[in-house]
């Protein structure tokens, strides 16, 4: 009895050679994981945080994943965490998340390794790549997708947006693959979701962690395949994959093809999910506010009718500068990557005197500030408007939603030029309507347990 009685009161009251932020640390080994992942709407901060906020105020102590946490909410600090990545925070996500996307995951690594892993990926996803190789084949996908889609009167947007993305990814990676094996790649792709991530606590999630490893199995045998074919062939084929290929060729090489492999499966399974949930968020408001929309289709409708060539699709010169009032309207959507992760290295003093202890989790939560009712008027309410005149591309303290500092999102334009150009075909072709009331929820990702269901037609005022 004393020996648990003590135990139990070092869980509650961990060791600290400063001062603990307060709190509580939950139950024994569960901490205060099942609360976290309790689901809530999505357009709010998580219940979780908001309450333990008012109980304890901004910085407070947990357990989550069975790893000791402080919760940081405050825009500083926050700010400063993200900026001292490798130095005293580091990266640090629980394997319970990361073991599904495989053991070769190099954006994992830190240093040297992760520098030069993003300056190969940027190769595809950076603004150059974007402009020469991407912009023209993703507005053409996106263009016929939704056509094909709407000549059926009503879809799914859901799944629907998924393959879109999927549709003209997949030959951005690999541009040679047959027709049935690019199909298969892309079932498998979407086959592998992150449905056991949603509900890790229900019986069903040892099911759905099943199905996403048999998914990953045959996606990478596919990507394997492709990618010992072309290294002995030495064709070129222009794709990312003669670029993976070349650096392997290169004498200073620090990765192998397993990386490759997995930073290709990552980056397909990200650009799926992570973009299309944000399309659909779109679709969702914008179908839900009659002003927010005739004030799109009113700047999308300009930018046709100033097109000299109108079959050249959207250009990058109307993405970066004519498209003020998308950004202005889908600014807070993207901020669905709820609680980045960093394990404190150094013992680090944070605001108001507190102590983060060496080798716990820094969990940032930046929906708080982007959602902080003292930096926004009626913070919870969809208001575009709010952003007129403001700065609207770079991370700044009170805006992170693709991180900042050196983890800062790699896939930031390529999701942004592809909401901008769906936006731009849905708006200037087609009419469309919520088939019904649509439930959304964040647990703690953002999702649609029953789809997005829409009505669509095409515009009889359509330009083109
Ligand atoms: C809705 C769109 C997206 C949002 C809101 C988003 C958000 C974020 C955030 C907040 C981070 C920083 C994580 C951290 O600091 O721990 C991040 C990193 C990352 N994102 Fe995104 N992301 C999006 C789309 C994408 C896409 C489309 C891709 C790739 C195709 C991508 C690839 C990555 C990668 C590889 C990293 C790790 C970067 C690094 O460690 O240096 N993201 N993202």
């Amino acid at each position: 009895v004393v020996k648990i009685s003590n135990w139990l009161y070092r869980w509650s009251n961990p060791k600290c050679n400063g001062k603990l932020p307060p709190g509580s640390m939950g139950f024994p080994i569960v901490g205060e994981t099942i609360e976290f992942f309790k689901s809530h709407g999505c357009y709010e901060i998580s219940p979780f945080v908001k309450k333990r906020m008012s109980r304890y105020g901004p910085l407070f102590r947990t357990n989550l994943f069975g790893s000791n946490t402080v919760v940081l909410t405050e825009p500083d600090v926050i700010f400063e965490v993200f900026r001292q990545e490798n130095k005293s925070f580091m990266l640090s996500y629980p394997s319970a998340i990361v073991k599904p996307f495989g053991k070769d995951n190099l954006f994992l690594e830190h240093g040297g390794i992760h520098k030069q892993l993003k300056q190969i990926t940027l190769q595809l996803l950076g603004s150059e790549g974007l402009k020469r190789n991407m912009i023209r084949d993703m507005d053409r996908a996106t263009r016929d997708h939704l056509r094909s889609k709407a000549s059926q009167g009503s879809f799914d947007a859901k799944d629907a947006v998924k393959s879109l993305i999927l549709a003209h990814f997949i030959p951005k990676m690999i541009s040679n693959l047959k027709p049935e094996t690019r199909r298969n790649l892309l079932d498998q792709i979407n086959a592998f979701n992150m449905d056991w991530f949603q509900s890790p606590f229900r019986l069903t999630t040892l099911k759905t962690l099943y199905r996403a490893y048999i998914a990953r199995r045959e996606a990478v045998k596919v990507l394997n395949d492709a990618f010992t074919r072309r290294k002995a062939s030495r064709d070129k084929c222009g794709d990312f994959l003669d670029t993976l290929v070349e650096e392997l060729e290169k004498e200073s090489v620090i990765f192998d093809q397993g990386n490759f492999i997995s930073l290709m499966f990552g980056l397909l399974v990200l650009s799926k999910d992570s973009t299309s949930i944000v399309i659909c968020m779109a679709i969702k408001f914008i179908s839900e506010n009659p002003k927010a929309l005739a004030e799109l289709k009113r700047e999308h409708e300009a930018i046709l009718q100033n097109r000299e060539d109108k079959e050249s699709g959207v250009t990058w010169e109307e993405y970066r500068h004519k498209m003020i009032f998308t950004n202005m309207s889908f600014r807070r959507h993207w901020s669905h990557m709820e609680n980045p992760l960093r394990r404190d290295d150094m013992h680090e003093q944070i605001g108001n005197g507190y102590t983060i202890p060496a080798g716990w989790i820094a969990a940032v939560v930046p929906s708080a500030v982007h959602f902080d009712p003292t930096i926004y008027e009626n913070h919870l309410e969809f208001n575009p408007w709010r952003w007129e005149g403001k700065e609207l591309r770079s991370a700044s303290k009170t805006f992170m939603v693709f991180g900042a500092g050196a983890r800062q999102c790699v896939g930031a334009d390529s999701a942004r030029l592809q909401m901008s150009i769906f936006i731009h075909h849905l708006v200037t072709k087609y009419d469309f309507s919520l088939a019904q009331e649509v439930e959304f929820v964040r647990s703690p990702f953002p999702h649609f347990p029953k789809g997005l269901p829409i009505n669509i037609s095409e515009s009889p005022k359509s330009l083109v």
